[in-house]
């Protein structure tokens, strides 16, 4: 378990103190996923760099397993570092080695016996899927492989904490999802708790267990990421999700007298189909799908829905009032209705 607690850091720039990180204080349970968000300069980075004491904080404690590491140094420091591997977003790799130099490097630093190196790093390898390229330069490898190894190299001596810094910042949407796959695969089956810091929010929803979303050094808000995705209280964590979750409005609509266009989110365990074959039964309005979508927030379903309703104006209220006590949320997005738009 790591917790840090009431962490500050500050910084000199240009003569002047600025402050990176603002009293940030967070528990990461053994075993999850835990995810960093926010935008450039929020201080993501120089967080999690506090994880491992390459930044010390100015006040604060860092205890990892209940140990407060927060003074150490020389052989105890490196002790507790062991335990942590980390990658970042230009892989860091030797460019003069070969793969496997790159990762018998790492167990040789840390004594391996040599007639085991050849061994480890063809198990590290098999890991990350890249048994044929032991011998190969970075140079030659695509971005993703060369995160691929980096992945290998941080895990050579067994660490309980895996950090990493916009380890999929650099690499394209195939190469993400092949690092995301691993790195669930790797927790999953050795229990290594992971912090990731990113600002690309689909990794975000594909990935972290729980998210902490940092804005000008605080943390604004901690949650489940089903939650936070789907009841963002932060002004902040609301746009961020609400890029993930657009659904395109048709620019060629244009609504009618007593039309409205409203859109449904709903949690994917209950299917919409019942919910409009009712709307259109049971009360006197028409009703126009126009566009829906299901969106996986850490493996749960999230369906998304817009539709158009035609009709009276004090129908239409009915059925939004109908509606709105059937999904997770409702909201008109506009309306040429009598009354005026209202947000369920
Ligand atoms: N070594 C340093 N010296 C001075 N200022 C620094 C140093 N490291 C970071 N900062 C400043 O601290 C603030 C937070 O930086 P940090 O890199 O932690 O943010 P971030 O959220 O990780 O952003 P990014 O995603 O762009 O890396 C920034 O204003 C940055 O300029």
């Amino acid at each position: 378990m790591i917790v840090l607690d009431n962490i500050n850091v500050n910084f000199k720039q240009k003569g002047r103190s600025m402050q990176a990180v603002k009293s940030a204080s967070l528990t990461v349970e053994k075993g999850e996923i835990f995810g960093i968000v926010g935008p450039s300069g929020a201080g993501k980075s120089t967080l999690v760099r506090v994880i491992n004491l390459l930044q010390p904080p100015a006040s604060g404690r860092v205890l990892i397993n209940g140990e407060d590491i927060t003074a150490f140094k020389g052989a105890a420091l490196r002790r507790v570092r062991l335990k942590m591997g980390m990658i970042f977003q230009h892989f860091n790799l030797i460019s003069g080695a070969t793969v496997f130099q790159n990762i018998a490097f790492a167990l040789k630093a840390n004594n391996c016996p040599e007639n085991q190196i050849a061994g480890r790093v063809k198990q590290l390898l098999e890991q990350v899927n890249l048994s044929d390229k032991a011998n190969v330069y970075p140079a030659n490898l695509s971005g993703g492989q060369k995160q691929r190894v980096a992945i290998a190299r941080a895990l050579a001596n067994d660490p309980e904490i895996l950090l990493c810094d916009e380890a999929t910042s650099a690499l394209d949407l195939e190469n993400t999802e092949e690092i995301i796959r691993i790195l669930r695969r790797i927790n999953r089956e050795k229990h290594i708790t992971v912090v990731f810091i990113t600002h690309e929010m689909d990794v975000a929803r594909k990935l972290f267990d729980r998210i902490a979303v940092m804005a000008e050094g605080e943390i604004v808000e901690i949650g489940d990421t089903y939650r936070i995705f789907t009841e963002p209280r932060h002004e902040l964590t609301q746009s961020l999700v609400a890029r993930v979750l657009n659904i395109e409005v048709p620019d060629h609509l244009e609504l009618k007298a007593g039309e409205e266009m409203l859109k449904i989110t709903y949690t994917g365990e209950r299917a919409y189909e019942p919910l409009i074959s009712k709307v259109s039964k049971d009360f006197d309005v028409l009703v126009d799908i126009l566009h829906g979508k299901i969106e996986y927030i850490h493996g749960q379903p999230l369906g998304i829905l817009l539709i158009k309703l035609s009709g009276e104006a004090a129908e239409i209220v009915r059925v939004r009032e109908y509606i709105s006590g059937q999904v997770f949320k409702l909201e008109v997005i506009s309306d040429r209705v009598e009354g005026g738009a209202h947000n369920g």
